[in-house]
């Protein structure tokens, strides 16, 4: 099923996101209110704690709206939303509750745009995102679990808060790299968290992922102080469109900032899968020497394959330990080592770096739809993104 939504509706919804805007902490807040009272039950599908719950909601809705003329997009992005939805136990009959709850809150946000013609509008449009995402969540379930389990089989410390995390699901887990997935943990029931693959599928099964303890990730932080080989965590399905385009042979400049390297070095891995000898080019940013956490993987990597080359960018090089060390931000080397219009741009990293990498690149030649990054909504909302 295609989610197009009439021009007339689109308009009419719009107006009320926008009107809603500046009160969206309160207005999601409502709803959420609403919901819980009048279905109770629906309580135990959501964390403990709402906070990061509440925007995704928001976000969600705007992204939809944003979409709108797009019906290719929309209905895919609406399709990952469904299937992503399977884990946490959202169930068809759940959708009208919810819808009742939005529109509730929505009269009561938006009085001024709120007419029975909007609300027409607003359920015809739910009925459809409903209708994608219930479709979509139903072909899932014919091939693939709600979610995995993996057990953790190695847990490494590279530096006091950075971990090198390997883990055997309990079923085939079909990736490709560059995507990413989320992590729930039994220490925090219903709070899931992003965290790209730091490897290509391996011929046994084990996945990877680099994770880095911040100051209130909950999740991050359980996985590299508390997880131990032996404890199970469960995985949500693989989503992302940074994966490598084999169709061409353009060369890959790769831009990793922190544990951002994680799914370059599965990118790498993958091209040299293919046995196509591409020009890459890793550009491999942290702080300091200390947080290169991941360098002595990546240059064995490059010893192996004549058509790889890593650089390792350093905030705060004085006394560098390593020799090729280049100074400074990662998107200002990337630019002064170019012109790149020969390349095809993946970009890996936080928020800030992914905007300013994205400058850098199409200030050196490279097209702008040719260069892949995950969501920044998704970067920002899931806030302790941290890892990989
Ligand atoms: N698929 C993805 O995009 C992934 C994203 N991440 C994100 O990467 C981040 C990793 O955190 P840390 O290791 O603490 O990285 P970090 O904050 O130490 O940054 C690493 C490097 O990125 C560059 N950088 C950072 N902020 C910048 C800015 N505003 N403008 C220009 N360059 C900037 C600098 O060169 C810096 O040395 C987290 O935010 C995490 O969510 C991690 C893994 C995968």
């Amino acid at each position: 099923m295609a989610a197009a939504v009439g021009s007339h509706d689109a308009t009419l919804i719009r107006r009320t996101l926008d009107e809603i805007e500046p009160h969206a902490d309160a207005a999601t807040a409502y709803f959420y209110a609403l919901l819980f009272v009048q279905q109770p039950q629906l309580r135990d599908l959501f964390p403990i704690s709402m906070d990061a719950q509440r925007d995704r909601l928001f976000r969600a809705l705007l992204t939809a709206v944003r979409l709108a003329d797009e019906v290719e997009t929309l209905t895919e992005y609406l399709a990952g939303l469904g299937r992503g939805h399977r884990k946490y136990g959202t169930l068809p009959e759940h959708y009208p509750a919810v819808g009742e709850c939005l529109l509730g809150a929505l009269a009561e946000y938006a009085p001024e745009s709120w007419s029975q013609e909007a609300e027409d509008a607003w359920v015809r449009a739910y009925t459809l995102i409903s209708q994608v995402m219930i479709d979509a969540a139903a072909e899932d379930a014919q091939r693939a679990p709600a979610w995995w389990n993996a057990q953790i089989v190695s847990h490494e410390l590279r530096t006091p808060q950075i971990a090198v995390i390997t883990l055997r699901p309990d079923q085939p887990y079909p990736f490709l790299a560059g995507q990413y997935t989320s992590v729930e943990t039994p220490w925090w029931p219903r709070v899931w968290r992003h965290y790209s693959f730091a490897s290509s599928p391996r011929s046994d099964g084990l996945i990877s992922f680099h994770v880095k303890a911040v100051p209130a990730g909950w999740v991050s932080t359980a996985l590299v102080h508390r997880a131990r080989p032996g404890d199970v965590v469960r995985l949500g399905p693989p989503a992302g469109s940074m994966t490598v385009d084999h169709v061409t042979d353009s060369g890959l400049l790769c831009v990793g900032g922190g544990t951002g390297i994680a799914p370059i070095r599965a990118l790498v891995e993958d091209v040299a899968e293919h046995g196509r000898a591409r020009p890459v080019e890793v550009f491999y940013g942290a702080r300091s020497d200390h947080d290169l956490y991941d360098l002595d993987s990546m240059m064995r990597l490059e010893q192996q394959h004549r058509w790889l080359s890593v650089r390792p960018v350093v905030a705060s090089p004085p006394g560098s330990a390593f020799a090729n060390v280049l100074p400074g931000q990662l998107p200002d080397a990337v630019r002064q080592h170019g012109p790149w219009s020969a390349y095809d741009g993946y970009l890996s990293g936080p928020p800030g770096m992914i905007r300013r990498g994205r400058d850098a690149l199409v200030a050196s030649g490279v097209s702008a739809d040719r260069i892949r990054h995950d969501s920044l909504a998704e970067l920002i909302n899931s806030g302790e993104r941290t890892p990989g």
